[in-house]
C-alpha cells in the first residue's frame, strides 16, 4: 500500500514569523503545479465532456505503470480507459503522456523536481521520490477541476440515463452489480430493482461483486476497510445463496477496463442483457458508469444506474433561486423540509424474491455458487482482522443491533477501549440513552457517545433511510427530529452531514479532485516535513490527546468525531502540512473511510471547504483535550508512557511537570509550539502564496 513520504526540507523546520514571498523555486506552493509546462502539456489532452481528462490520464498512467511489469508484448490487453480502447488515436495520447509523465519525474541529473501538494523534494531514495511525486498527482490541476465543475459527470450520466434509453429483450438472466458501498440485501434499491426484473421476465437473479485491487490502492483504502468488506461478503454470500440467488465474484487488476469487462465479457458469459447498479458520487466511479453505459448501450444491454446511497439524491436539494446550496444550515433546513413534506425519501425498497431452486442445478448459473469471498486481497492484508472482528462485527444484524444499543442504552464509559461495542454491561434507560445525550456525548471521547455506525454506513450494510426511520418512531409524533435542541434532533442532523458532503462532490467534483472546495486557498504555502508528518501519523508529538487519538486510529481504524477534527486541525494549522496529506492518511487507515465525508471533514478543517467559517478558526490542543477527555481516561489508555499521571499533565506534561520527571516518561517533547505555529498559520493564510520571512 502507498505510502505517502515527505522530505525532509531543512529551510522549512524554521518557525521564525516575518514575511518572505515565495521564490520562484519554491517547493511548496499549490500554485506552482497548475501553473507548471507540464500539467499545461497534459491538460492539452482534455476535451470537454467525455474525453479522458488529466485526472483520468494520470490514473490510467499509474494503472500502467503498476501494471508494467507484468505486461509483455502478447498481452493485448493493456487497454485503459474504454474511451482509450476504442481510439488508437487517443490510445497513443495515453501511451505518450505516461512516457512523459516518467521523464517527469524527480531526477536530480536533470534538477528536474516536482511541485506542489506541499510535498515536493529534490533529494532523497528513489523510493521517496517516487512517493512525492504520486501524491503530485493526485491534485489535478485548477483547469481540470474547473472544467468538471461546469458539468459535472454526475449530470452527464443523469443525461445519458434520461435520453437514449431503448427496451431491450429478455435474456437468460438479470444482474445486479453491488459495489463496495452497498454491502446489504435489505433496502437496496438496484438490487430490488433486478428482482423485478427478472421476475417480469422469469429468469434468474444473479448478483455479480467486481474486486478492484488498482480502485482500492488508487483510491487509498485501507487494509481494514478491506477486511471490513471481506467479511461482509462473506455474510452476503450465504443469505442470497438462502435465497438461491449466486454471487458471483470477478477480480480485476486493471480497474480502467472493468467497463469492459463487465459489458463483453461477464454479462454474455451470465447471458444477461439487464444490468442494475447503485451510483457511487465519486468522480473516478461515476465515470465509470458512463462509460459502462454507453459500452452497454453500443452492445445491447441496459444499463441501469441507481439513486440509492442517500437519503435524498443529490441535486433534489436547491435554493430558493434554483441554485445548489454548499451552506451546511440552510441546506440542511431544506433537507429535514422535503423529508417532512415527502415522507417517500424514507420508504425502504422491498427485498428481493428468491430464485426459483432450479438454478442450482441449472448447467450455466449452478457453477457461480461455488465462487469464493477471497480470504484477503493482495496487498490489503489484515493481520488484524481476527481483533477487528469483535470491534467491528459484520453484518446487517450487528449494525441493527448497535443502533438499538444507541437508541435505547446508557452511555458507558471505557468503551473507547478495543474491546467488543456489543459486550455485555449495559444499562437499558428510556431517559439517559446515549441519543438522548448525544448533544454533549457528541464532544466526548471517553466513553462510546457515539453510534459507531459510520463503518456500516459507510460500506452501506446499513442504509441511512433504515437509521433514520427507526430514529423516526422514537419521536412519539412520529415527525423525523432534527432540531439542535434534542440529542435525537442533533443525532439526526449528523446523519444528514453525510448526505451533505455527497451532495457537494457530485456538485462540485473538483472535492474529489484533490482541489481545494474554495480554490482561493490552493496555493496557501504548506511546510514540507517529513518527521513532523511521520510524528503526527505514529502518535508521537508530544501532544497527548493528538497521539492518543492517532494511536487509536492505527489500532481500531476509527475514531471519534472530536477527535477526528483536533488531529486534522492540528495537522493543517499547527504542523501547517498540506491538507491532503491527512486526508490521504485517514484513508489509507480507517475501517470507515469515505471521501465524501473524510475531504469533507477535513476541508472544513482547512478552512478550505463550504463551511463558512473563516480560517481563523484554530482549535487549541489543549483546551479541546481537557474537554473532550475530561477525566484523562482515553489518553492513559493509548498512551500508556502517561498512564500514571494525574489532574493537568496529562493534557500537557511537558510544561506541567519538573523537566526531570517529564525525562522519565519516555514522551517526546512537544514537536510545535502552539502559540508560534497559530501565527505561522494565520499569516499564511491571510496572505495566500506567501510565507513568513525565514521560513
Ligand atoms: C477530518 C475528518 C475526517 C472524517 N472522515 C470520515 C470518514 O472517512 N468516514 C466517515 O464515515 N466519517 C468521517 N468523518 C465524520 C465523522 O467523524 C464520523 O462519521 C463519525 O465520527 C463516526 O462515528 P459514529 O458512527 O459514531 O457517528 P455518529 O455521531 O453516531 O453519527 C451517525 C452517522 O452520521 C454520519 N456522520 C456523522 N458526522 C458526520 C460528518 N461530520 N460528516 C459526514 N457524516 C457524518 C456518519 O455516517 C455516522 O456514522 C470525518 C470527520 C472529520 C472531521
Amino acid at each position: 500500500m502507498p505510502q505517502l513520504t515527505l522530505f525532509s526540507d531543512p529551510k522549512s523546520k524554521s518557525l521564525a514569523l516575518s514575511p518572505k514571498k515565495p521564490t520562484s523555486t519554491s517547493t511548496t506552493t499549490t500554485r506552482n503545479i497548475h501553473n507548471s509546462p507540464e500539467s499545461s502539456r497534459k491538460a492539452a489532452y482534455t476535451k470537454k465532456g467525455e474525453e479522458p481528462n488529466l485526472w483520468e490520464l494520470h490514473h490510467i498512467q499509474e494503472d500502467m505503470a503498476a501494471i508494467s511489469k507484468k505486461r509483455h508484448a502478447k498481452d493485448d490487453d493493456v487497454s485503459t480507459e474504454e474511451a482509450v480502447v476504442e481510439n488508437p488515436n487517443k490510445k497513443r495520447k495515453a501511451d505518450q503522456g505516461k512516457d512523459e509523465e516518467m521523464k517527469g519525474q524527480p531526477d536530480s541529473k536533470n534538477g528536474h523536481s516536482p511541485q506542489g501538494g506541499g510535498v515536493a523534494g529534490e533529494k532523497g531514495p528513489r523510493e521517496k521520490r517516487k512517493n512525492a511525486y504520486e501524491i503530485k498527482g493526485k491534485i489535478a490541476t485548477a483547469e481540470d477541476a474547473a472544467r468538471a465543475d461546469e458539468d459535472p459527470p454526475m449530470n452527464q450520466l443523469e443525461r445519458l440515463i434520461e435520453k437514449g434509453h431503448k427496451e431491450i429483450e429478455k435474456g437468460e438472466s438479470v444482474a445486479y452489480w453491488m459495489r463496495m458501498e452497498d454491502l446489504r440485501i435489505e433496502d437496496n434499491t438496484a438490487l430490488y430493482k433486478a428482482s423485478q426484473k427478472a421476475q417480469e421476465f422469469s429468469v434468474p437473479l444473479i448478483a455479480l461483486f467486481v474486486f478492484s485491487p488498482g480502485d482500492y490502492r488508487i483510491h487509498d483504502r485501507s487494509n481494514k476497510k478491506i477486511d471490513f468488506i471481506l467479511r461482509n461478503l462473506r455474510v452476503l454470500k450465504t443469505k442470497l445463496n438462502e435465497m438461491n440467488i449466486p454471487l458471483h465474484i470477478q477480480s480485476y487488476e486493471k480497474r480502467l477496463q472493468i467497463p469492459r469487462r463487465v459489458i463483453k465479457e461477464i454479462l454474455p458469459s451470465l447471458g444477461a442483457k439487464h444490468l442494475f447498479t447503485n451510483i457511487e458520487y465519486e468522480v473516478d466511479e461515476l465515470r465509470r458508469d458512463i462509460a459502462t453505459v454507453k459500452l452497454g448501450r453500443e452492445n445491447g444491454i441496459d444499463v441501469q444506474c441507481l439513486h440509492d446511497r442517500l437519503v435524498v439524491p443529490p441535486g433534489k436539494i436547491k435554493s430558493q433561486q434554483g441554485k445548489p446550496m454548499s451552506v451546511f444550515s440552510p441546506w440542511q433546513r431544506a433537507w429535514a423540509k422535503l423529508l417532512d413534506q415527502q415522507p417517500k425519501y424514507l420508504e425502504m425498497s422491498p427485498s428481493p424474491k428468491p430464485n426459483n431452486e432450479s438454478i442450482k442445478s441449472n448447467d450455466k448459473f449452478a457453477k457461480l455458487f461455488e465462487d469464493k469471498i477471497p480470504d484477503h486481497i493482495e496487498g490489503f492484508e489484515c493481520p488484524e482482522s481476527e481483533k477487528l472482528k469483535e470491534l467491528w462485527p459484520e453484518g446487517l444484524d450487528k449494525a441493527k443491533e448497535l443502533l438499538d444499543r444507541f437508541f435505547h442504552t446508557k452511555p458507558r464509559q471505557k468503551q473507547f477501549e478495543f474491546i467488543s461495542p456489543l459486550n455485555p454491561g449495559y444499562e437499558t434507560s428510556a431517559k439517559q440513552s446515549r441519543i438522548q445525550l448525544y448533544q454533549t456525548g457528541r464532544n466526548l471521547v471517553d466513553g462510546d457517545n457515539s453510534s459507531r455506525l459510520s463503518p456500516y454506513l459507510a460500506a452501506g450494510v446499513i442504509s441511512s433511510r433504515m437509521i433514520l426511520a427507526e430514529a423516526k418512531k422514537l419521536n412519539k409524533q412520529g415527525k423525523l427530529e432534527s432540531g439542535r435542541d434534542t440529542g435525537l434532533g442533533m443525532w439526526v442532523q449528523e446523519v444528514s452531514w453525510r448526505d451533505f458532503y455527497n451532495h457537494t462532490m457530485a456538485t462540485w467534483p473538483r472535492i474529489s479532485m484533490g482541489r481545494p472546495f474554495l480554490e482561493k486557498f490552493a496555493d496557501v504555502q504548506w511546510e514540507t516535513n517529513e518527521d513532523h508528518l511521520q510524528a503526527w501519523k505514529d502518535g508521537k508529538t508530544g501532544f497527548p490527546i493528538i497521539d492518543a487519538a492517532m494511536r487509536a486510529c492505527k489500532a481500531r481504524g476509527w475514531m471519534e468525531n472530536r477527535v477526528r477534527m483536533v488531529t486534522a486541525s492540528f495537522l493543517v494549522k499547527s504542523l501547517m502540512l498540506d491538507w491532503r496529506l491527512g486526508e490521504k492518511y485517514f484513508m489509507e487507515s480507517f475501517v470507515d473511510g469515505d471521501l465524501a465525508a473524510n475531504n469533507g471533514g477535513w476541508q472544513w478543517t482547512a478552512s478550505t471547504g463550504t463551511d463558512p467559517q473563516p480560517f481563523f478558526r484554530i482549535f487549541n490542543t489543549l483546551t479541546q483535550s481537557e474537554k473532550c477527555d475530561p477525566t484523562g481516561a482515553y489518553i492513559r489508555y493509548w498512551v500508556p508512557e502517561l498512564k500514571n499521571l494525574k489532574g493537568k499533565a496529562i493534557h500537557d506534561p511537558y510544561h506541567q511537570m519538573p523537566k526531570n520527571e517529564f525525562k522519565k516518561l519516555g514522551y517526546p517533547e512537544p514537536i510545535v509550539d502552539h502559540k508560534k505555529s497559530r501565527e505561522r498559520a494565520l499569516f499564511r493564510y491571510k496572505n495566500v502564496g506567501e510565507k513568513e520571512d525565514g521560513a
